[in-house]
């Protein structure tokens, strides 16, 4: 039985929550699938564009005298419930159609940054919806947000992205794995929060989701790293005439095409880094980044780059 942590890219479950639903239903029977051939899976899932249509729908509210206002951790930890609810509801409705019995559960999951981590002076993690550089330009004006443009994809809002340094729910977490429950934890990254005379309080920022599964994955002592996005595969020259699908990457030549700029900052390179990090000195472990509808040909080695330890 191999032990499977599955991290969800944000970007790839869609653009609302009927899109998302329809997606997470998809994955749901992969990742079952996957339970039933006699695996034990964790699941974690990214937050970009959710938590910052949470955000500005929570900021529009607030300025129209509607709501309070809600900080961005709020609105991380809104996420966390928002797309936890769908995985919970489509594995549970996936269990009861296969007939069987296991608990799913959603962790609102906390994750401890150092509050003197640089990324809080230089914000790199895109969140949101995509604009034109026009429309992001007239929000610039308005919110005082910055935008970057995000992979060829249009621009977006970015914010901070320390690196997570500790899972405040780690015991829980692992608990419920022990008793068999399907966890899904560090969702979005987790919230993050620092952590002052072991007090802790939530923080604007995003903490990338593939460097928090690789932590949840080390933690909990994964043989494997599946990180699901919109992609197939990793590619060299990704979006150019010439691309080239990779479907193995040794560690040495993941190092290379970093050092060459091959994969974005805001995208593909925390996957990257990423699985490089959960495999480093670990030889029976593997990592493999591949689309949510491709798992099941990804689990057959028929599709998806592989990194192995
Ligand atoms: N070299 C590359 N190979 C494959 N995809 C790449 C590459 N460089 C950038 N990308 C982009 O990165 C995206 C994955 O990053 P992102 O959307 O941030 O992930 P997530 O699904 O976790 O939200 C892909 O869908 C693709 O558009
Ligand atoms: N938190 C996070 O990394 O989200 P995405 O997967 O949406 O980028």
């Amino acid at each position: 039985m191999a032990k499977v942590v599955v991290a969800l890219g944000g970007n790839a479950l869609g653009k609302s929550p009927e899109e998302q639903l329809k997606l997470v239903k998809n994955t749901a029977s992969s990742l079952i699938g996957l339970i039933q051939a006699g695996n034990q899976v964790v699941i974690s899932h990214g937050n970009g564009p959710q938590v910052g249509q949470i955000n500005l729908g929570m900021d529009f509210a607030a300025q129209n005298g509607k709501t309070a206002a809600f900080p961005f951790p709020e609105c991380g930890a809104m996420s966390q419930g928002y797309i936890g609810y769908h995985l919970q509801q489509s594995l549970q409705n996936e269990l009861h159609q296969r007939g069987m019995e296991k608990d799913v559960v959603t962790t609102v999951t906390q994750v401890v940054v150092d509050p003197g981590d640089p990324a809080f002076e230089n914000p790199t993690k895109p969140v949101g919806d995509f604009y034109t550089k026009e429309q992001a330009a007239q929000i610039e004006q308005e919110k005082g947000y910055t935008f970057v443009e995000d992979a060829g994809r249009g621009y977006r809002q970015v914010v901070p992205s320390p690196l997570p340094k500790r899972i405040v729910e780690l015991n829980s977490i692992e608990t419920l794995i022990e008793n068999g429950t399907l966890v899904i934890a560090a969702g979005g990254g987790g919230v993050p929060v620092v952590e002052e005379g072991g007090a802790l309080t939530g923080v604007p920022a995003v903490i990338d989701k593939d460097r928090s599964s690789a932590l949840l994955a080390d933690n909990v002592d994964a043989d494997q790293l599946i990180i699901l996005t919109a992609v197939d595969y990793v590619y060299i020259n990704y979006n150019q005439p010439d691309e080239q699908k990779l479907t193995e990457l040794s560690q040495a030549q993941a190092q290379e095409l970093i050092d060459a700029g091959q994969f974005p900052a805001g995208s593909m390179l925390p996957k990257i880094q990423a699985c490089l990090s959960f495999v480093k000195g670990h030889p029976e472990r593997k990592a493999i980044i591949t689309s949510l509808a491709g798992l099941d040909q990804a689990l057959e080695g028929k599709l998806g780059t592989v990194i192995h330890g």
